[in-house]
């Protein structure tokens, strides 16, 4: 309990829809809400959040597809008396048949949903507004590519793939005028309603800017301070692009995942697999519903992001992981999800559903009851169910006629899908078939009832229950089995106590209900044999059973105060090592570069513009570098230079001979050579150079005793190279050498550099940040005087107005550190200058893993966003293929697009026609 006055800890909860269905009349004036379905113990942790004397909640939730009006009752049936009770919470969600209607609204009418929803439901809820004719778009990607996957049903992927050439797909245009081209030079497709093939592609640009339209509604509701909790996958970028817009706050982002998360090698086949961990990285916290899929996770993390990962004990003694990627450490949790245990109670104990109960009981006299509750599709294991049912059958001839199974089947999304024709139809043919084998004319053995039922018709299933049978063949969690076993630890006159629970072991429950009976549902004679055995239970076992099942069961306040409590602890003080470097903020970048009239590159080269190889000869550059070196040189307000530490031998072969507009300086800044120069400057020219020997001799002494290593003499640095030996063997030869050459570099000033699986030694005064410095106080454009030294009195509007400074490496740091010393100085002498960011255009970023400290500003994952990164800035590449910031208006269309305005003028044309017939209808009325 927090003090009375105390301030309580803002939580921005994210949830993929607010838990209504929304319904607008025709003068939209007048909102309708009513309950949706699914995701029941998500929103019950909303209802235990709101009230709590700890937390402030804000829900940024998308209001879903927004239907016109039609008569509510007839509309959706049931539904209208029926509460969040429907199935689990990852289950994509079915959308209303009439949400195609185009919605323009203004932002009153916006403001006056929002009031009404919070007079109604007393919570703070931010909708995000997403009102496109087709409402059902922004689920395609998320429900017809990531659910299926996450639910090992590849098929999908199959479309996607057709009709998606990985990063290099076309897409639409991001920014006002301009319509970035494909590769190629062929122009990408203007922002608009695509079809055909192109549809497929659209989804993903679709999902990036359903997730970009929640940063910008949390953009508009953050305060510093706050905690983000973000739900599912539908907002799997999400963490990222808001780890980028409060780049300088140490922000705590919190994922929960409550689907289940798929192995490496299903994972592996999305295509867009690595921007999905890029967006999910930007959290701190990641959490799973059991420890399978948290270690399913970090293993797709190591595997793609090339990133590191510590496994340790929570103090719940869960594993979990604290994996480094790209500028951070985040932990990888798991956290199952819980059930309101009381109000559960509440409801299914009343004299209401007592009578429903009696009235079941009645129907089935002296017959042992059976229940399922699934939603119709593939991964619920109804087909299963129905399998081990008939087997259970002919097995033990003794049950027939004394065993009914009470199957309610909900309909699914997709129920027009031909996958949904076929299941309906096998169900349908696996009842037929039970019941004609093994019914009667007065009794069928199946009771199937493809539809969904009221809260208070499932309660009194799960009450009347003798047994429940759950063979989903994957899921995340099962929240029927927890309500069950919530419910069977009651004890009441009606003799439900106990009674047990079959369930299969592909549930993300089965991990946490252990006492249950475990089956594998593709093994319909095991399962028969569980079933006969269940109902064979004494009572005593049963209720031994129940005794440890239930506490098993969490409640969906635990759940909510364990994630918070431990989102809250996350460190990201920057000083600790805490904090998470962003990612780049690539539309900044973009907008920074198309203002600048003098920009400045500065290029690491290995593992930051080519990939990291076995063999330091093979890494050379590719065509795709080329072209982008060479159409970025051809800007004349561009200076490009590479600073490596590789030789001149090596730069001059692949680099300078290819372009003579590119800077070059060699060995961590020994050398360098200017741009349209073919002369090489020696900086060390004057140096004693007899350390060579001795630390070579240190060098050779390790290599004979390292198999594998091998050492690269260039003219100045010496490099021990281990990447070929036993990792472990190259990683303790390498602290030994170090020790060895302690006492000659401490005699001649030398710098040991530990490098990538490398040593190297070269004298002190010269680094890559000495190099940069040169070039940064310089006049931009103008020629080096390269053993001049460096003069800080340029005038500010002569030097560069962006600079881009890109390396993965130690050694890349001085680069980094120079950087955000001029930056301090400009800040200090020239507080004007800045550009319409409000910054200098500086751009110290780190490429890869950075389980390093880092002291860069943002990161970039590998060479090859690198290169896309590039290639935006060029116009090779779009945004969307990143997965960047881009800024949309209310109805989701790219800000100031072509679309945008067009879909602006329609509907102030469409909101001028209703009036002018309004006006005629009133005056016919007259
Ligand atoms: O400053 P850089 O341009 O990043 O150069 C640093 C060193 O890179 C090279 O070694 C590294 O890359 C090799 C090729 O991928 C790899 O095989 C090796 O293990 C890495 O250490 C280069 O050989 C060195 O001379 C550079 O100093
Ligand atoms: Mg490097």
């Amino acid at each position: 309990m927090t003090a009375p006055n105390a301030k309580k800890q803002r939580v921005i909860n994210c949830v993929s829809q607010l838990p209504y269905r929304i319904q607008l009349n025709e003068s939209k004036d007048t909102w309708r809400l009513l309950p949706q379905a699914g995701n029941s113990a998500l929103f019950s942790s909303l209802d235990y959040l709101q009230e709590s004397d700890e937390y402030e909640q804000l829900v940024v939730g998308w209001t879903g597809e927004i239907t016109r009006e039609t008569d509510l009752a007839e509309q959706f049936g049931a539904d209208v008396t029926m509460t969040n009770n429907d199935d689990d919470s990852e289950t994509p969600v079915v959308p209303d048949s009439n949400a195609d209607e185009a919605l323009y609204l203004t932002p009153e009418q916006m403001d006056k949903l929002t009031e009404v929803m919070n007079a109604q439901n007393k919570k703070n809820f931010n909708p995000v507004w997403l009102l496109r004719k087709n409402q059902s778009r922004w689920r395609q990607y998320a429900e017809k590519t990531i659910w299926p996957t996450f639910h090992y049903i590849l098929n999908p992927l199959l479309i996607e793939a057709d009709n998606n050439s990985g990063s290099s797909a076309p897409a639409p245009s991001a920014k006002k005028g301009s319509n970035p081209a494909a590769p190629g030079g062929v122009p990408a497709p203007k922002e608009s309603v695509p079809t055909g093939d192109e549809e497929k592609n659209s989804w993903w640009y679709d999902y990036v800017k359903f997730n970009e339209a929640y940063a910008m509604k949390i953009g508009e509701i953050y305060q510093p301070g706050d905690v983000i909790w973000i739900h599912d996958y539908y907002l799997l970028l999400l963490p990222q692009l808001l780890r980028m817009k409060f780049a300088n706050d140490n922000v705590k982002i919190g994922y929960f995942h409550h689907a289940p998360w798929p192995s490496y090698e299903y994972f592996r086949c999305l295509p867009r697999r690595k921007q999905i961990l890029d967006g999910l990285v930007g959290a701190n916290l990641i959490t799973f519903q059991n420890e399978q899929f948290s270690r399913h996770f970090v293993s797709s993390c190591k595997r793609l992001l090339d990133c590191t990962s510590k496994k340790k004990k929570s103090d719940k003694g869960a594993d979990q992981y604290q994996i480094s990627a790209y500028g951070g450490d985040l932990i990888v949790d798991s956290l199952p999800i819980g059930v309101n245990k009381n109000q559960l109670i509440k409801d299914a104990f009343t004299s209401d559903i007592d009578s429903k109960v009696q009235a079941i009981k009645q129907a089935y006299q002296n017959k042992k009851i059976i229940i399922g509750r699934d939603r119709l599709d593939s991964v619920r294991g109804v087909v299963q169910k129905l399998r081990a049912f008939e087997t259970f059958l002919t097995m033990f001839p003794e049950w027939r006629e004394q065993v009914v199974l009470i199957q309610v089947s909900s309909p699914t999304a997709n129920r027009d899908s031909p996958q949904t024709i076929r299941l309906e139809q096998q169900v349908n043919d696996l009842v037929n078939s039970i019941n004609s084998q093994f019914g009667n004319l007065n009794f069928a053995p199946v009771q199937h009832y493809y539809m969904r039922i009221p809260k208070d018709v499932y309660l009194s299933l799960l009450r009347v229950a003798d047994l429940c049978l759950i063979t989903t063949v994957r899921d995340g969690t099962n929240t029927t089995a927890l309500e069950y076993v919530t419910i069977k630890s009651h004890k009441s006159d009606y003799q439900c106590y106990g009674n047990p629970l079959i369930l299969s072991e592909f549930s993300g429950s089965s991990t946490l209900l252990k006492d249950a009976i475990i089956v594998n549902p593709w093994d319909s004679v095991a399962v028969a044999k569980s079933i006969n055995m269940a109902l064979n239970l004494t009572k005593s076992a049963a209720s031994e059973l129940q005794a440890k099942l239930s506490p098993e069961v969490p409640t969906v306040q635990s759940w909510t105060d364990k994630y918070l409590k431990t989102l809250s602890s996350q460190n990201t003080d920057q000083s600790s090592g805490g904090k998470i470097t962003p990612a780049l903020n690539r539309p900044v970048l973009l907008d920074t570069y198309n203002q600048a009239k003098r920009r400045l590159f500065l290029f690491d080269y290995d593992g930051t513009l080519t990939p990291i190889v076995q063999d330091p000869a093979a890494a050379i550059p590719t065509a795709k570098l080329y072209t982008i070196l060479e159409k970025l040189a051809a800007d004349p307000r561009n200076q490009i230079w590479i600073i490596s530490g590789r030789d001149q031998q090596f730069l001059g072969k692949w680099i300078g001979s290819k372009n003579k507009r590119l800077g070059l300086s060699a060995e961590h800044g020994c050398f360098i050579k200017d741009i349209d120069c073919p002369e090489w400057v020696n900086l060390t020219e004057k140096v004693d150079m007899s350390w060579q020997e001795r630390v070579g001799k240190a060098m050779e002494e390790i290599t004979n005793k390292t198999q594998g290593s091998f050492i690269e003499r260039k003219k100045v640095a010496l490099t021990w190279h281990y990447r070929r030996a036993v990792p472990e063997l190259g990683e303790f030869h390498a602290a030994e050498l170090k020790k060895m050459l302690k006492s000659v570099c401490d005699e001649y000033d030398l710098e040991i550099m530990d490098g990538k699986a490398n040593i190297e030694v070269r004298p002190r005064f010269v680094n890559k940040g000495e190099i940069v410095k040169r070039l940064v106080w310089h006049e931009h454009g103008t020629e080096q005087d390269l053993l001049k030294p460096v003069n800080e009195k340029v005038d500010i509007n002569k030097m560069p107005d962006f600079i881009l400074c890109l390396g993965d490496d130690f050694t890349d740091e001085d680069m980094f550190r120079e950087l955000n010393t001029i930056e301090d100085k400009w800040e200090e002498k020239y507080p004007e200058n800045k550009n319409s960011h409000k910054n200098f255009g500086i751009y110290p970023v780190t490429v890869g893993s950075a389980s390093k400290q880092t002291i860069a500003k943002a990161h970039l994952t590998d060479p090859g966003q690198v290169l896309d990164t590039l290639g935006l800035l060029i116009g090779n590449v779009s945004l969307f293929q990143s997965a960047g910031t881009v800024e949309l208006d209310s109805r989701g269309h790219v800000k100031n697009s072509e679309s945008s305005l067009k879909s602006q003028l329609a509907g102030e044309k469409y909101i001028l026609k209703k009036s002018a017939s309004s006006t005629s209808i009133k005056k016919v009325n007259k």
